[in-house]
């Protein structure tokens, strides 16, 4: 079953078109993959699949209903969840009330021992377990990243963006990483990943989509993606660097 529908979409910067007609379809319970060379306009996609920018043309639809012209709260509100490519500091909390927050939202009726539970469940999922009652200015940058993962969690979104998740964490912490995208998809949850670590990431994916200039280069299985000669041309003959 199609979740996420994008048909048509573009948008302009001025002279740059940072993504033009770009059309793919992302599957439940998958994990589907977003790859291109740097400017390739994948963090713009999400900007415009999330609300943060309003797309000139096109359509995003999730189980059937538009997101394009709804506000970041909106599309968030709606089932989907998005991490950040720069982390920015959770000012003021303890790393575990930044999970809490999401998860005691209005209208999502979790008791706050349950909030808590849940919100904890999550930090040791990642391996923030120790640093639950740290304030969260105070983690690292890799910490924060995985922190920031977890609050689009708690969000229990349909649909979870992630914008280059492993980059600043270390091995340990991308295996974490990993254990956690394949539970999520054991579970019918369904991720599309932004990342340019492919050798840790590409054995995952369900399907991936390649961008280049805005626009789809290929699509297709991960297998299919690595013999295509075009990809090979324009960024993966550079995967010793990227990886
Ligand atoms: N807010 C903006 N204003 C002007 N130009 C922008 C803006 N956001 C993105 N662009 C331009 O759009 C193009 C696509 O950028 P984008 O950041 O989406 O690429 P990317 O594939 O995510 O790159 P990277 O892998 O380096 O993160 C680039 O030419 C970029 O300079």
């Amino acid at each position: 079953m199609t979740l996420l529908a994008v048909e048509g979409l573009s948008k302009r910067f001025g002279g740059v078109r940072a993504v033009e007609s770009l059309s793919f379809q992302v599957e439940a319970g998958t994990l589907f993959g977003i790859i291109g060379p740097n400017g390739a306009g994948k963090t713009s996609l999400f900007n415009l699949m999330s609300g943060f920018h309003r797309a000139d043309r096109g359509s995003v639809r999730l189980a059937g209903a538009e997101l394009v012209g709804r506000s970041a709260h909106e599309v968030a509100r709606a089932g989907l969840a998005r991490t950040f490519q720069l982390v920015r500091p959770f000012v003021g909390l303890r790393t575990i009330e930044v999970l809490m927050l999401p998860l005691g939202a209005p209208g999502r009726g979790l008791p706050p021992s349950a909030c808590s539970l849940r919100a904890m469940a999550l930090l040791e999922a990642l391996g923030l377990g120790a640093l639950a009652q740290a304030p969260a200015e105070s983690l690292n940058q890799g910490e924060l990243r995985l922190l920031d993962i977890g609050r689009a969690l708690a969000q229990e979104p349909a649909v979870l963006l992630l914008d280059e998740p492993f980059s600043g964490l270390g091995l340990p912490a991308i295996r974490t990483l990993i254990r956690c995208l394949q539970e999520r998809r054991a579970d019918r949850g369904t991720t599309v990943v932004i990342e340019h670590r492919l050798r840790e990431l590409m054995p995952l994916m369900d399907r991936v989509l390649v961008m280049n200039f805005g626009e789809r280069l290929a699509e297709g299985p991960p297998a299919q993606i690595a013999r295509d000669a075009r990809v090979i041309e324009a960024y993966l003959g550079r995967l010793g660097d990227a990886a």
